[in-house]
């Protein structure tokens, strides 16, 4: 935002510095209305505004009130030789650097773009630091509202002992939240140990799930405690149940019930007391009905179901996500600032993700490795599919949907910036307010990190 009352330097300015998106103000007044529909990265002020062109406190006041609505703006102070003093005032209030009239075009240019460099930088790391704390729960960056939901069921029994089925496709983060269950229960300065029953050939499966006692096979030298064992007063994660061989099925079973081992050729009853936690992709129901999923263990391991959306039916999800792993591996490539190209953003957002969070992660960090210049590409993503339409029904239905799917978008794309969001849509703000109502959304101001907490009421 240029803050000018100068006609004729404002029309230089905006020749010089086309490749930004300028807005204009001539006072005080026009600043702060400018400020709070556009919420710009940097301003240059004049101190001498209307009614005080020849003073210094119109300016002054401007700039306070800049900051104390948007802290983090950078304020360049545009100022004569005559208002030097007034200037360094303005930088010992919080001005970010101070530029002197007449104007070096070049040298303008170099602070404005290190102060939107620097801008920047503050709002990714504020968006780090928000984003931990943003989470639902631990190290789960959702705000889609039927996850937002499905944390909550997991806050409420993470302190039950039940025993907890966790049903999703690959990669939607199953074991994430079972790690959260864990450190969520009174369990959770103890063990958590997984076992992934897919991986691990079935000879050596019972071993691995039971232990065993020196010379119960060929090469047991030595008594070994098994990972259920391993687990004691903690959480076992069993992933990949639906890959549990039947002759296993009804050991575990008999775990279950008695709630004791016995560990390979031992013929000790051994008390263990863990939580159960088990996951699959696969449709067990459909399993037992073969015959090859013991229908007994599945209700016994099924005492609460959590089942997982794929992230193509999280609104919003896919752009937040992509902001959470791009900093995070820009932060562990040691890379300076990359952003996402709007056209790499669109593709996201329409990509249908089959391999979910997992793949999302992988293709973000191979997009950062990849990405040339400051911004990632619909190229760097590497992703072919196109994005699949959705089903028409009633047309105001249509309507209805497609309106609140673009409003939770342009929310978490702007990353709950109701202004920016309000821009992108084409709308006033009171206008997306409105929408917003309408659809049940939710902006919790008073807590930035979670202002985006939105939810579908219905
Ligand atoms: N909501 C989320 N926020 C941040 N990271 C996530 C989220 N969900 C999943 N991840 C990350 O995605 C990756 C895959 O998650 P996880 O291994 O928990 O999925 P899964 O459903 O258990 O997969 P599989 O079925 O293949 O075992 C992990 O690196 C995990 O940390």
């Amino acid at each position: 935002m240029i803050v000018e009352d100068d006609i004729g330097l404002q029309k230089q300015l905006r020749w010089s510095l086309d490749q930004y998106d300028v807005v204009f103000a001539n006072d005080r007044e026009s600043a702060i209305s400018q400020v709070r529909r556009h919420e710009p990265a940097v301003v240059t002020l004049d101190l001498g505004l209307p009614p005080d062109a020849d003073g210094a406190s119109e300016g002054l006041a401007t700039l306070r009130q800049i900051l104390e609505m948007m802290p983090d703006t950078k304020v360049i102070i545009v100022s004569g030789n005559s208002e030097h003093a007034n200037a360094v005032k303005a930088v010992g209030s919080g001005a970010y650097d101070l530029h002197p009239k007449p104007i070096d075009i070049d040298m303008l240019r170099l602070v404005i773009e290190r102060a939107f460099h620097l801008h920047a930088l503050q709002q990714e790391n504020r968006k780090l630091m928000t984003m931990q704390a943003d989470s639902p729960l631990a190290g789960i960056i959702t705000r889609d509202a039927g996850m937002l939901k499905m944390c909550r069921t997991v806050e409420k029994v993470a302190s039950s002992s039940a025993t907890m089925m966790i049903l999703g496709e690959s990669g939607t983060g199953k074991e994430l939240i079972a790690r959260a269950l864990h450190t969520s229960s009174r369990r959770q300065s103890q063990k958590f140990v997984a076992i992934n029953c897919a991986a691990i050939p079935e000879t050596l499966l019972e071993s691995e799930l039971f232990g065993y006692e020196r010379g119960a096979f060929t090469g047991a030298a030595k008594q070994t405690i098994g990972k259920i064992e391993m687990a004691h007063k903690g959480t076992f994660f069993l992933d990949e149940v639906g890959d549990l061989p039947l002759s296993l099925q009804a050991k575990l079973l008999r775990f279950l019930q008695q709630r004791t081992i016995e560990r390979v050729g031992g013929r000790e009853e051994i008390p263990v007391d863990v939580r159960i936690v088990c996951a699959t992709h696969r449709n067990l129901k459909e399993l037992a009905a073969k015959g090859q999923f013991r229908e007994d263990l599945y209700y016994r391991l099924s005492e609460i179901v959590l089942t997982l959306p794929p992230l193509r039916e999280r609104v919003g999800d896919a752009a937040l996500l992509a902001h959470h792993f791009k900093n995070k591996f820009v932060r562990l490539e040691g890379r300076g600032t990359l952003s996402f190209s709007q056209e790499a953003l669109d593709l996201i957002e329409s990509y249908s993700w089959p391999g979910n969070i997992r793949e999302m992660e992988n293709c973000i960090k191979r997009a950062v490795i990849m990405a040339e210049g400051r911004q990632i590409t619909p190229m760097d993503l590497g992703l072919m599919e196109c994005p699949a339409e959705p089903e028409s029904i009633n047309l105001r239905q249509v309507r209805d949907v497609a309106e609140c799917k673009a409003v939770l978008r342009a929310l978490a794309r702007m990353d709950g910036n109701i202004a920016k969001a309000a821009d992108l849509l084409g709308v006033s703000r009171p206008t997306l307010y409105d929408i917003m109502n309408r659809h049940g959304i939710q902006a919790k101001t008073e807590k930035p990190a979670q202002e985006l907490e939105m939810g579908l009421r219905a």
